[in-house]
């Protein structure tokens, strides 16, 4: 089933910055990550995936069209926009309370098991709370809801690297399983990169690259070439080349692997290799180049 599906979604902003007609196709029980730099596009493209701004084009989530059937929809959606969200002046306990009494899917004893293994007392006010201790709270309502898709934005920002990396494996082994989706915006490329199974690069609202971990591990690689076969390989149209320490290096899309390594060391590029190139380039980049 297809869980996100737009097409030419546009929502442009007062100034003329936005979304300018993105294609999304993303099928349930996917782990997507929806990376680009500030200012690209990201939250814009959530909050019309979220019904809460208007937009042209088409979008269908979870089979509902987002601003027209928010309510319905929101029934099988939970979004974690920042972890300073929860009202700073309730107590813990009253947060489960109110979430309990407002959301029908809500598993009140779950989210008290999530609590349990942390530090967080029920008498504690959310504003004497860490911003580590908020999110994990944050997480234990989110996890305890049975919701189709989750979408995170930014979910970890101003954590530490101890929080973060707990805050993803969490939503790893407690929450991710074949029906559900999970939509992911974060700045911390190299901490997530291995929990995706799914990456769009976005740039100046418009999409640079969009495929599955497992193709771009085909697509993609990195040619340390030796000096006889430098003109060799360049001649093969690398996307970019880079000098480190005099050695040239290039990074290749679609070129098979095999051919490469006849030319030199090879190695997979990281997803924030990849970032910095296609961002670098602008250019749009589709599923299917792989050799
Ligand atoms: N309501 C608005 N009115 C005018 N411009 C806006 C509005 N909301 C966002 N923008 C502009 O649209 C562009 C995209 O913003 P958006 O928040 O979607 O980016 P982002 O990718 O989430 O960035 P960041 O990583 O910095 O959070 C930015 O240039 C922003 O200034």
């Amino acid at each position: 089933m297809i869980c996100i599906e737009a097409k030419n979604l546009r929502k442009v902003h007062r100034g003329g910055k936005g979304v300018h007609g993105i294609d999304l196709s993303i099928p349930s029980g996917r782990i997507v990550g929806l990376i680009g730099p500030n200012g690209a596009g990201k939250t814009t493209a959530l909050n019309a995936i979220l019904g809460l701004v208007p937009y042209e084009g088409s979008l269908k989530v979870l089979g509902r069209d987002p601003w027209h059937e928010r309510h319905a929809m929101m029934q099988d959606v939970c979004f974690i926009a920042d972890v300073a969200l929860l009202p700073r002046w309730m107590k813990v306990w009253q947060v489960l309370d109110y979430v309990e009494g407002v959301h029908p899917r809500f598993d009140r004893a779950k989210a008290e098991t999530f609590l349990s293994r942390t530090d967080i007392q029920r008498r504690s006010r959310i504003r004497d709370l860490s911003k580590g201790m908020t999110a994990q709270l944050h997480l234990a309502l989110v996890m305890a809801i049975d919701a189709k898709l989750l979408v995170l934005d930014e979910p970890t920002l101003g954590l530490d690297l101890l929080y973060r990396r707990e805050f993803y494996i969490t939503l790893l082994n407690d929450y991710f399983d074949h029906d559900r989706t999970i939509l992911v915006t974060t700045h911390q490329i190299e901490e997530i990169e291995d929990i995706l199974t799914d990456v769009i690069l976005i740039g100046d609202g418009r999409i640079t690259l969009q495929d599955s971990m497992a193709n771009l591990e085909t697509r993609f690689t990195e040619l340390k070439p030796r000096p006889d076969t430098t003109e060799t390989a360049r001649a093969l149209n690398p996307l970019n080349e880079r000098l480190v320490l005099g050695q040239s290096i290039m990074l290749f899309d679609g070129v098979p692997k095999d051919e490469l390594k006849q030319l030199g060391e090879t190695r997979q590029p990281k997803l924030a290799d990849l970032f910095l190139v296609l961002m670098a380039q602008g250019r749009p980049r589709k599923e299917g180049h792989a050799a």
